[in-house]
């Protein structure tokens, strides 16, 4: 591999790179890609079965523009052969078609584990139960079967349940087993920044800048009705208030939130079971979008706000105390189990209880849970507290306890106020006492949960124990290497876990270490758990490996056929000449970044080579870097490899995911086949 011929090359990349411009930005490429629409209005006669919408919704969808040339000045040349060889392999590899019909060849790994009961074109006893095609991402399956939406042959959707600020709840019923469920969509985005959203809440902002965000909020909205303050609202700013005062009203750096780590969120939330939580039993990943699909247990007997609350004048209803004693206890024991499981709601409101059928109340909703971990410091769980007694309030007077025109007025009140008790509802003493306790502004001074538990309104007298989880004792919930790795479904991870877990060991990475260099043979592969990792190739370097002397083509896969299995995203990030923040310099660049959940230097074991696309290529394509601090699970090649000649359906397995996650090897075959494309030429 004589080193001139790929500085050679290396400059006709890089002037290759510099005379192209991309038919779309990446960006574009990204919004082209059909968002899931799980609609529960689809009927057998609407094949595209989107809410009556023409077809799949496609955002940012534009025009194709054919490649062309510029010069430097801008003036458009002819192209050369090589040029119109390698546009029409782009045009090919990028087509829509093309595109489909690479997910045409990933779809058999998707369904291997899943009962087909909906296979394409199938028709019941009557004739009448059909399924069509209705979407297909990566990994988020949507056909329709029966008139209605199926998601992954599994979920079919009955009716939507109810919309929340930022996603929609649909009931469904699960084919596998036949019970209800709930299945809500979230955006990955709100999830990520919800979380980070907690903890620097958590992490105590200053009064100043809460005032700031108050005012800003204020003049954003100045209409904004004082009542959709919510306990929870009320809670955070509370517990910010008082922070701040107690921090001399002064910004802290320190104690800065850590980088969100939604999968661990999500493997711990998989993990709680108690009869006052709603369970959380699966969570869907589309690659592709910014959805992340929530499979809930279905609490049929609504929330315990809209019962209460008249929509129209936005007033409580006052509930009989004996009713919200029963609510209450429930809640406290909820409460006390995830508080013990070191999980904070952050969350608690009327809107986020649920009643069973049977009179169980649960709580849900934990889209601004935190997952508390000693080395962060400071245990917030008192937010929930307060929280809860401002739920207590509510339902016995039909009112909040602080109110105010605007979200500053609020602040004011929740932070200098005395807590008051309207005359014209009557209550126990015992009540209010509790109140008293509860509802203290001072965190430290406010009832735990546990005085809370214990106090006689709760307990009436001690006649009706609350017990504590610390009392009873019980495991903590811990999540392990295979929770976080099965936390979010992909497809085949379910089957592939037991095979590859016990092989693992944990490392950790700082920002910028190397984890396996470019060109050595790749000896390792690493399950990320926290933290983000990036696959950097060096074009000067890039080229095939079993070329003749004469550098003759030897492989037995055309080029074109390579630019059938490249990932859009990798093509476009070849040919863009426009310098982008993931390039290096030097001819270095960043060609794929990894998160959680997510394996790195897999393709050095199952991808094909490169260029004669047999076998497995025993190089690392590509440097493996931490980019940030990072901790991951490490599996030798060797073990890997042994364990995939054991169990031929992981190879499979583990060849998807390489094609999924648009890995480097994609983008090192786009580079040889651009290499060869321009030899042919010659
Ligand atoms: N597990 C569930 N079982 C039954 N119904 C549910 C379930 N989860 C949510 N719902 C219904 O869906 C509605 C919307 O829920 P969602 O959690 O999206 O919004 P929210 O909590 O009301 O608002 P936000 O998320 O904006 O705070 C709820 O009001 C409730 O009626």
């Amino acid at each position: 591999m004589s080193s001139s011929r790929f500085g050679k090359f290396g400059d006709r990349l890089k002037k290759k790179l510099s005379s192209l411009r991309p038919s779309q930005s990446l960006k574009n490429r990204d919004r082209e890609r059909v968002e899931p629409d799980i609609d529960s209005s689809c009927t057998a006669s609407d094949a595209s079965c989107t809410s009556g919408k023409q077809g799949p919704r496609v955002l940012g969808q534009q025009p194709r523009r054919l490649p062309h040339r510029a010069s430097s000045t801008g003036a458009l040349l002819p192209m050369s052969s090589a040029d119109s060889q390698f546009y029409q392999m782009f045009d090919t590899a990028t087509s829509p078609k093309r595109h489909g019909s690479l997910d045409m060849m990933l779809r058999p790994f998707s369904i291997t584990s899943r009962r087909n009961l909906f296979a394409e074109g199938s028709v019941d006893s009557d004739g009448a139960l059909r399924s069509h095609t209705l979407k297909t991402t990566d990994k988020l399956e949507v056909k329709k079967a029966g008139g209605r939406a199926v998601v992954n042959r599994q979920y079919m959707v009955i009716k939507v349940l109810g919309s929340g600020q930022y996603g929609r709840v649909s009931l469904v019923v699960n084919l596998n087993d036949l019970q209800l469920y709930a299945l809500k969509t979230v955006s990955k985005a709100h999830l990520k920044k919800s979380i980070r959203r907690v903890r620097s809440s958590l992490g105590r902002r200053s009064m100043n800048n809460l005032l700031e965000a108050a005012r800003k909020a204020d003049a954003a909205a100045a209409a904004a009705n004082a009542a959709e303050a919510t306990a929870a609202a009320q809670a955070e700013a509370q517990e910010d208030a008082k922070a701040a005062a107690s921090a001399g009203l002064e910004t802290r750096a320190t104690n800065s939130p850590k980088a969100p780590d939604m999968v661990r969120e999500i493997a711990v939330m998989k993990k709680l079971d108690h009869p006052n939580i709603v369970k959380l039993h699966e969570v869907i990943d589309d690659p592709g979008t910014d959805s992340l699909l929530l499979v809930m247990e279905f609490v049929d007997g609504g929330t315990l706000e809209q019962p209460y609350v008249d929509q129209s004048a936005g007033l409580w209803q006052p509930l009989p105390e004996i009713t919200v004693h029963k609510h209450f206890r429930e809640i406290c024991r909820g409460l006390d189990y995830l508080h013990y499981n070191h999980v904070i709601h952050g969350d608690l409101k009327p809107a986020n209880l649920m009643r069973s059928s049977n009179g169980r109340v649960k709580i849900g909703d934990f889209g601004s849970a935190l997952i508390y971990q000693e080395a962060e410091g400071v245990w917030d769980g008192q937010v929930d507290v307060w929280a809860a007694g401002v739920c207590i309030y509510v339902w016995v007077f039909g009112q909040l306890p602080f109110t105010g025109k605007s979200i500053l007025d609020i602040f004011s009140a929740i932070k200098t106020a005395p807590l008051t008790f309207p005359d014209h509802i009557s209550c126990s003493l015992e009540l209010k006492d509790l109140l008293s306790k509860v509802l203290v502004k001072d965190p430290r001074e406010r009832f735990s949960l546990e005085d809370m538990m214990r106090h006689e309104w709760v307990n009436v007298h001690n006649t009706m124990p609350c017990i504590a989880m610390r009392d009873t004792g019980g495991e903590v919930v811990s999540v392990t290497a295979a929770d976080m790795a099965s936390a979010i479904s992909k497809q085949g991870r379910e089957a592939m876990l037991p095979m590859i877990m016990p092989m693992f060991k944990e490392v950790y990475f700082l920002h910028g270490e190397v984890m396996d260099m470019e060109g050595d043979e790749g000896k390792l592969v690493f399950l990320l758990a926290d933290g983000e990792a990036e696959v950097v190739v060096d074009a000067a370097n890039a080229g095939p490996r079993n070329d003749t002397e004469d550098g003759e083509y030897q492989g037995d896969i055309s080029p074109s056929e390579m630019l059938g299995m490249m990932s859009v995203e990798s093509m476009t990030a070849i040919v863009s000449g426009t310098p982008r923040p993931w390039e290096l310099g030097n001819g270095q660049m960043v060609v794929a970044t990894h998160g959680p959940g997510e394996f790195v230097g897999l393709s050095a074991l199952v991808a094909p080579h490169p260029v004669n696309g047999t076998g497995a290529n025993p190089h690392s394509p590509g440097t493996i870097r931490a980019r940030t601090n990072l901790m991951a699970y490490q599996a030798s090649r060797q073990a890997m490899a042994a364990a995939m000649r054991d169990h031929p359906e992981l190879k499979e397995v583990l060849q998807s995911q390489v094609w999924r996650q648009r890995s480097d090897q994609t983008v090192m075959e786009a580079i040889s086949a651009l290499h060869l494309g321009q030899r042919a030429s010659v």
